[in-house]
């Protein structure tokens, strides 16, 4: 369900936004006067090098009730044993294609934070190099609580309901069919906008997430940058206990607020929280014939140091007209050096029509085999190539150059569906060396 979504956001991918809460809050000749407006502090958050080149670089200075500094001392928060951190060395990486169907509600109170559990990660979070994959299940807003993230950039991609991100720089609504990206070290709150909400959240470790290029589609097409939309400024002014957690570099730490940081009444930069509207990715395929490579539905990519491999790719697989002819139509059979790991929001995911339910996730690691299931291969070896509207699908692929590796949560969960690679088992040979092409 989508719930209507009345904020008011400013638009544009990257851009150096600014907003104020208060009239003339934000310094106007310089980045850091004497005195900042109505006694704020002045303090610049750098989620890139200072160095970093000048396309590349993202920072936003923040004009706040207090500086973030003004904060308890870190202790150890051990609350939440199913979260964590690459890399993971409970189990051996593994080329079995694997998958789960979704998590069950939780019995227990759990909130976006507590509500984690880690089903696969890859590189090292403290090399800045790779992923991890979560999946959030919550059924209670974070209250008092706040959380924010050294070891990367927070991609929230919701499966099942509504949520309220209020974070330093403002808030952000999502439903199901959007996407939400916290910057590394952004403070921020997840309120529940329904009794219960559930999703997947990929935890990017490296180069923060960017546009593809569009080499020869041009200047418009994928995601257009005027689609991303950032909060304005909005702040709470209110004392009493909160508690602050952090990860950092695989751990968990806590410690003590006497107020919400979420304190910011003006800020101006590059770097900031954003969301996206899934249905508005301009969707680019085929109109002659052969199924392109999914790369054309990548929303949004994390370089690695080697031009054109992906640290992160985020690729979606939405509604779109499929008019390919003489073409095998669903995805073909393949090996990729790239790991695969997939998840479903909504609908049925044309390459596989059981067995892959929302909520649900697939991985395929490097190299290893897959394709469309049995039956699918079957209808469409066999189907009418007249264009046919996919309706009501939405499944989409974190895909990385490093290889997975699946938590022992994963591995051991009843959610594993030990029997996946039955799918493939009725494929039979239809081989006839007679047979005139
Ligand atoms: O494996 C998958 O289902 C994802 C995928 C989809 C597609 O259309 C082409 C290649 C690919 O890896
Ligand atoms: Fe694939």
């Amino acid at each position: 369900m989508t719930l209507p979504d009345d904020l008011e956001y400013q638009t544009g991918f990257g851009n150096e936004h600014e907003t104020e809460a208060l009239p003339d809050a934000l310094p106007k000749a310089c980045f850091s006067p004497q005195k900042v407006p109505y006694g704020l502090y002045a303090e610049q958050f750098s989620s890139t090098a200072f160095t970093a080149p000048k396309h590349q670089n993202r920072r936003t200075w923040t004009y706040r009730i207090r500086p973030s500094a003004v904060q308890g001392d870190y202790q150890s928060w051990d609350h939440n044993p199913l979260l964590k951190t690459a890399p993971l060395r409970d189990l051996p990486p593994t080329p079995s294609q694997l998958r789960w169907g979704p998590l069950p509600a939780p019995e227990q109170p759990a909130d976006f934070i507590s509500g984690l559990t880690t089903i696969a990660a890859n590189g090292d979070a403290s090399t800045q190099i790779g992923t991890a994959i979560h999946l959030y299940a919550a059924n209670q807003s974070m209250e008092k609580r706040f959380f924010y993230n050294a070891d990367g950039e927070l991609l929230i991609v919701p499966q099942a309901g509504a949520l309220m991100i209020c974070t330093e720089l403002g808030r952000l609504q999502v439903s199901p069919g959007d996407i939400a990206v916290i910057p590394r070290g952004i403070k921020f709150r997840v309120d529940l906008l329904e009794e219960k909400a559930s999703g997947y959240l990929c935890e990017n470790y490296g180069a923060p997430l960017t546009l593809p290029e569009r080499g020869p589609v041009g200047a418009n097409g994928f995601a257009n940058d005027r689609d991303f939309q950032y909060p304005v400024a909005w702040y709470e002014e209110k004392e009493g206990e909160f508690e602050l957690i952090c990860k950092f570099s695989g751990h968990l730490y806590a410690c003590e607020l006497n107020h919400s940081p979420l304190d910011v009444v003006a800020w101006v930069g590059t770097s900031a929280p954003y969301k996206y509207q899934l249905s508005r990715f301009n969707v680019i395929n085929t109109v002659s014939y052969d199924h392109p490579d999914p790369s054309i539905f990548t929303v949004l990519t994390s370089q690695s140091d080697t031009p054109g491999v992906a640290n992160l790719d985020f690729v979606i697989f939405p509604p779109r007209w499929m008019v390919a002819e003489n073409t095998f139509r669903p995805p073909w059979y393949h090996r990729n050096i790239m790991s695969e790991f997939m998840g479903l929001v909504h609908g049925v995911y044309d390459a596989k029509e059981k067995g892959f339910v929302p909520g649900g996730s697939s991985l395929h690691n490097c190299m290893s085999p897959h394709g469309p299931e049995a039956d699918v291969f079957k209808k469409a070896s066999e189907a009418d190539l007249k264009p046919v509207r996919y309706e009501n699908t939405l499944a989409f692929m974190f895909e990385s150059r490093y290889v997975y590796v699946p938590s022992k949560f994963a591995m051991e969960s009843d959610i594993r569906q030990k029997d996946y690679i039955k799918c493939w088992s009725g494929l039979q040979k239809h081989f006839d060396p007679n047979q005139k092409p």
